[in-house]
């Protein structure tokens, strides 16, 4: 099944880079917190600060959504709020199974934060029969055996799999076959999969690794402090492969804990 890896695009087809798309979320969240203060304009600068972006690429990110703000008043909160809510596909309801329901797989059924942004988890998958027919958030768990039937009838496009690492290939594979084209992985392995599929995988170890590395720079960085060693690539690597290169640093850096497979 699975039949090449999948190499993203610097740019998406309407031109928009992947690193501008990788912020729309960001900008997305101070907006609506903006939006339930009621706070009808923003500026640039403003916006920036709160979605922890330097204002000049907010402004250049904008530039691609077409939308540029009014001089001396800013962006309407609501109208971006739309635009990028828009762009990111989220005008519309996107019904996700999560395969793997023990630790995580339970936690991410019960995270109120994916229904609240257009995000419906229409089933929860799990290969232990004592847990089939069992709710977990509210939802039963339905056995693995009926995975390909799930998917078609429900027309689920996005999968999310939290299972062991080692049969998470195989959980994907059924997944893409069964019609999933985007996934969302949790288990530390790299999935292989066809043309046309997008995975993303998000490794909560890989960001504190990161932090590891930044804490012990800043503890070389004291006065009388051995400066560390260069880390190797394969120590430290870049979360935002697919955005661009180094943006973590600086006020960019709260880049989402998600990277592509
Ligand atoms: N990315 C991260 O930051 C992060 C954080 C925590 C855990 N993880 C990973 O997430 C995965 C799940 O972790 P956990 O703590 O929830 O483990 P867990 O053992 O609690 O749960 C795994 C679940 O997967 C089910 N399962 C096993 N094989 C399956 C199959 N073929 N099809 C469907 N379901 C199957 C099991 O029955 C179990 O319910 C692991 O791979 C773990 O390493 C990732």
């Amino acid at each position: 099944m699975a039949t090449g890896r999948t190499h993203r695009p610097a740019t998406r087809s309407r031109g928009i880079p992947e690193a501008t798309v990788a912020r729309l979320p960001l900008y997305l969240r101070a907006l609506t917190a903006l939006s339930e203060r009621s706070v009808p304009t923003v500026s640039s600068e403003e916006l920036a600060a709160a979605a922890g972006v330097n204002s000049a690429k907010l402004r250049k990110d904008f530039s691609y959504l077409g939308s540029y703000g009014t001089r001396g008043v800013g962006y309407d909160v609501e109208y971006l709020v739309y635009q990028i809510s828009r762009e990111l596909g989220l005008t519309q309801d996107w019904p996700v199974v999560i395969v793997g329901i023990g630790n995580l797989g339970a936690a991410l059924a019960g995270y109120g934060g994916f229904a609240s942004r257009g995000f419906r988890v229409a089933a929860l998958i799990d290969a232990d029969p004592a847990m089939t027919g069992k709710p977990v958030a509210g939802i039963p768990v339905q056995h693995t055996d009926d995975l390909e039937k799930i998917v078609s009838e429900d027309g689920v496009s996005i999968g999310v799999i939290a299972t062991p690492a080692g049969v998470a290939q195989v959980v994907c594979d059924r997944l893409v076959a069964a019609g999933v084209t985007s996934i969302l992985n949790f288990a530390p392995t790299v999935l292989s999969v066809p043309d046309g599929v997008d995975v993303r995988k998000v490794d909560l170890s890989i960001e504190l690794q990161i932090l590891a590395f930044h804490e012990q720079r800043k503890a070389g960085e004291e006065p009388g402090a051995e400066a560390p060693e260069a880390p190797g690539a394969a120590a430290v690597p870049s979360a935002g492969r697919g955005a661009d290169e180094g943006e973590r640093k600086g006020p960019d850096g709260d880049m989402p804990a998600v990277m592509p497979a």
